[in-house]
């Protein structure tokens, strides 16, 4: 295994995925640090953690013993990927994160830090991240309900996070003689290095740029240039092998384009089930009502508690954020388990964290990544088993999303990537 990723959540581990398998590279995304070796074999290894919304001491924990596994495993640079919209509160997690990753690996070098994601909207400019046309805290990530981003300076908001100065690197910078411009940052004392860039090519330039540094940090874009640079960029991709049989979506993201994605469903008049948090905390709602509901349904069944930023904030004054979030995690986690026992065999799971309850629930160890349902989002199959999912970012995919990963999740010879 030559290259490794610590990922802060599982949807940002299968966008990594399918940006390495998209270039050539061979791909294991494993769920949590495993336990033993891996054989060889392996170009990447993706440890997926549920790091992103866990305290501070917890994340910095999971990612050091996941750090310890990948260099086991002979990896030369390790990722810290994290979300394209820099997902997290002012006292961290990804600032104690990359202190902590820093001092266990007693690098000198800069470190990159550059969420820029351009396919999915995402630029750095100016150290300032924008979504489309919008800097990041005019979006919904302003009303996140676990990592509200009011400040769209990185540099800033990564200084409150960090012990250690944070630097710059400006496109002008980044488009002239990046290596220089980042040696320059760390010799200053400036070793956490927030990156502008705009295009593929500004992130292709950053990966290249990076050649030998063990580590660096990002959303899946600076992973661009890896497949060249670890030299396996010409293998031919694996025939996807998808799955038929019952398909459900599980939906606990409030995001906009889940939003958007639910609205669709229900225009089509496919079957849809809505979760109260109200009803899930006085016991009025169960997994087990909801999972009778979905067997009885023709179509693609959507059980989803996504609701707007207004409901969300409501539930949250009314019970504590942390009590709403575990009795809606607990539901998905539970309502996974029986829909699978019952023969569901294609599950799509959208937002980061509803998509980690349902992992974790499932008891899944490997996933290997499949074709291209939308950008940063792959078909994954669960290895060894009769089960293939598609596990979305909150804010990723297109408003037919759904219907669209049920599809490619049922599709024989989707040779991948094609
Ligand atoms: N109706 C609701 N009221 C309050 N909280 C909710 C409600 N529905 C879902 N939640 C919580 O909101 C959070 C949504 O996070 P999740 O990561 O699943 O989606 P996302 O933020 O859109 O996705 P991503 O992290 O991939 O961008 C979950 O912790 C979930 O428990
Ligand atoms: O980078 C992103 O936006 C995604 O991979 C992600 O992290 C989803 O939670």
């Amino acid at each position: 295994m030559k290259f490794g990723a610590i990922c802060d959540d599982f949807t940002g581990a299968s966008d990594l995925g399918l940006m390495l398998a998209e270039g050539g590279m061979s791909v294991v995304q494993f769920v949590g640090t495993p336990d033993a070796a891996r054989p060889a074999g392996v170009g990447a290894g993706l440890v997926s953690l549920k790091s992103r919304s866990a305290p501070v001491a917890q994340a910095v924990q999971d990612s050091l013993e996941a750090y310890r596994w990948l260099r086991a495993q002979g990896c030369e640079q390790i990722m810290f990927k994290y979300c394209s919209t820099f997902d997290s509160t002012p006292e961290g997690n990804i600032g104690p994160v990359l202190d902590a990753l820093i001092e266990e690996s007693g690098t000198a070098n800069p470190v990159i830090v550059c969420p820029a994601f351009p396919a999915a909207g995402r630029t750095v400019y100016q150290g300032h991240l924008f979504v489309g046309d919008r800097p990041l805290s005019e979006t919904g990530m302003r009303h996140h309900p676990i990592t509200p981003m009011t400040d769209s300076d990185i540099r800033r908001w990564l200084g409150r996070q960090s012990r250690r100065a944070v630097g710059h690197v400006t496109l002008a910078q980044l488009r002239g003689d990046p290596r220089a411009a980042l040696l320059a940052e760390a010799h200053a004392g400036r070793q956490l290095v927030v990156c502008d860039a705009v295009e593929d090519d500004d992130l292709r330039a950053l990966g290249r740029a990076a050649k030998g540094f063990p580590l660096i940090s990002g959303g899946s874009g600076i992973a661009l240039a890896l497949p060249e640079l670890f030299g396996d960029s010409k293998r031919p991709a694996a025939r996807w092998q998808g799955l038929d049989g019952p398909a459900a979506v599980l939906s606990g993201s409030c995001s906009e384009a889940t939003r958007r994605q639910i609205s669709t469903h229900l225009e089509r008049g496919a079957p849809a089930y809505k979760i109260s948090v109200a009803d899930l905390i006085a016991g009025r709602e169960t997994p087990e009502a909801a999972a009778a509901w979905a067997r009885a349904q023709h179509g693609l069944p959507l059980i989803y508690s996504s609701d707007d930023p207004e409901a969300v904030r409501y539930n949250q004054d009314r019970f504590g954020a942390d009590v709403a979030t575990e009795a809606v995690e607990s539901f998905f986690r539970r309502l996974a388990r029986q829909l699978v026992d019952a023969g569901v065999r294609r599950l799509i799971a959208a937002g980061g964290e509803t998509s980690g309850a349902v992992i974790g629930a499932l008891e899944i160890a490997e996933l290997e990544v499949g074709p291209r349902i939308a950008a940063g989002v792959p078909a994954l199959s669960v290895t060894g088993r009769d089960l293939v999912l598609a596990l979305k970012s909150g804010n990723f995919g297109g408003p037919d999303f759904f219907a669209e990963a049920a599809k490619i999740l049922a599709a024989k010879d989707g040779g991948g990537g094609d």
